[in-house]
């Protein structure tokens, strides 16, 4: 007989294991399905958190070998260990994959290992990874499976040299050229870790502009950014084909003005997006529609399906591709089922390129204002004037904030510089309450600290910044 739940997750990513977890925490009994062999999904498994671990460790050797020296530090001579590096990233995954675990021990999940697919809409099988299949019954089923890399029709993923963000962050040497297609968060982040360990990195972007839907002026300074670090970057260029011969390729793309370029290299980073992933769920049989063009799932706005005993968050649903977007669903979602008032502001997901400096942003860009025909005033300040940035030797970028003309209120804030990614939060924060810049500008911030850019930033809206 099928073992009985009051909600069955599919997916123990970030969106699937937070909503798990707040749905045990309101009393409910909880099983989660998931296919890898451990907990996290993309996001702490082949995404967001190996990522990071590859950025930092990147991020120190390139301070050992370009900047120590000014800080008065000698090293001697430098040394990469690429598989120590490596080790390092996947111990710090394998202690927050195992710390998911932990939680749902505490809470009372029970995680199902294995493949789940829909056999009605409140019945699921799962093939167990240990083999055999178990039933599973729901008062509630939702669908957490995420997404996969998009693969460009032309040049399919191979795992070796035309690779996915998966591999790339398990390359076990560092490339020689390393092509990225794609300038976007994915291909910017990696291409950076890369080339920081010491990789020839060349970006092909169809567009004009890297990371095409940041502040335009934001986007641009990042670019002048990561070519000063020695990215090379052929922008409004379209990837036409690729040879491939065992582990050379060469790339070959078409520029704007009709030239054919020609890159020999021997990886291929293809990060052109990511599309949602149901694959297997058989979602048909238990009557969810999925968009035939994008595979996504329509919601309302209780993140349900047009079967009303199932629920969809995260990647699979629209929005962003964001983890923390999918968290913040998967709490809403558990409340909305426990009968209590769950809410997602999608106005105020902050969204990080984790880059060095980093770029962070929250609300709407200059070019949405204008779209809109929001009138609006602009406060900047520059990092090069702040204290702490000066003596953190970390003085690119700037913070912009974007505030409504008649009301002050704060419509978006802009960050490009070291530890963007935590300054980012102040602006979140205030915009969820409604704030206006002369709220910023008047709230005590500890000095020194790179925050007082925000502040400064908040003054400058006023044309009243202290240091600038
Ligand atoms: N730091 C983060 O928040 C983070 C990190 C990694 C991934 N993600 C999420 O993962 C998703 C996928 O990331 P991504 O970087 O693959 O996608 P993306 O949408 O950020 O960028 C893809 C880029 O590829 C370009 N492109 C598309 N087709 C192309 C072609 N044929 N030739 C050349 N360029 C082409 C696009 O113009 C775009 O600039 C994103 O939605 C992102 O939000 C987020």
């Amino acid at each position: 007989m099928a073992e009985r739940y009051d909600l069955v997750v599919v997916g123990a990513g970030p969106g699937g294991y937070v909503a798990a977890i707040r749905a045990a925490q309101l009393g409910m009994k909880v099983a989660c399905v998931e296919k890898r062999s451990d907990l996290g999904g993309t996001c702490l498994n082949i995404g967001c958190i190996p990522s990071k671990a590859l950025l930092d460790s990147s991020e120190l050797y390139h301070l050992a070998k370009e900047r120590f020296s000014k800080h008065g530090i000698k090293v001697g001579s430098l040394a990469l260990d690429v598989p120590a590096m490596l080790k390092r990233k996947d111990e710090v995954v394998k202690g927050l994959t195992d710390g998911v675990r932990y939680l749902f021990r505490k809470n009372k999940i029970e995680p199902i290992f294995g493949a789940a697919k829909l056999t009605s809409p409140t019945t699921l099988q799962v093939a167990k990874n240990e083999g055999g299949t178990v039933d599973l019954e729901a008062g509630h089923i939702l669908l957490a499976t995420g997404s996969e890399p998009t693969p460009l029709p032309f040049l399919p993923f191979d795992g070796k040299t035309v690779v996915s963000s998966t591999e790339a962050l398990c390359f076990d040497k560092v490339p020689e050229h390393l092509v990225v297609i794609g300038g976007g968060v994915i291909g910017l982040e990696l291409g950076s870790v890369w080339k920081r360990l010491g990789a020839k990195v060349t970006v092909i972007e169809f567009l004009p502009r890297i990371v095409p839907t940041a502040d335009l002026e934001m986007g641009a300074l990042l670019h002048k950014s990561l070519v000063k670090q020695g990215l090379e970057f052929h922008l409004e260029t379209k990837v036409t084909g690729a040879k491939v011969e065992g582990a050379k390729a060469t790339v070959t793309a078409q520029t704007k003005d009709g030239k054919t370029l020609s890159v020999p290299c021997d990886k291929i980073l293809v990060a052109v997006g990511r599309r949602a992933y149901s694959e297997g769920l058989d979602l048909a049989k238990a009557g969810v529609t999925v968009d035939a063009r994008t595979g996504k799932v329509a919601v309302d706005g209780r993140f349900r399906t047009n079967v009303p005993t199932i629920s969809a968050i995260g990647d699979l649903i629209d929005g962003p591709m964001l983890a923390h977007k999918a968290e913040d669903e998967g709490v809403a979602f558990a409340e909305i089922l426990a009968g209590k008032s769950g809410h997602v502001d999608y106005n105020t997901i902050p969204n990080v390129v984790y880059t060095w400096p980093e770029l962070a942003s929250v609300g709407q860009t200059e070019e949405q204002l204008k779209e809109q025909g929001v009138g609006y005033r602009v406060g900047k300040f520059p990092f090069l004037a702040n204290g702490r940035a000066k003596a953190m030797d970390e003085t690119e970028g700037l913070v912009k904030i974007l505030a409504d003309a008649k009301t002050d209120r704060v419509l978006g804030v802009h960050i490009l510089g070291p530890r963007a990614s935590d300054l980012i939060s102040e602006a979140v924060t205030v915009m969820e309450f409604a704030g206006s810049s002369e709220d910023i500008a008047r709230i005590c911030h500890a000095h020194p600290t790179l925050s007082e850019a925000v502040r400064e930033a908040a003054l400058a809206v006023d044309k009243r910044a202290i240091h600038s």
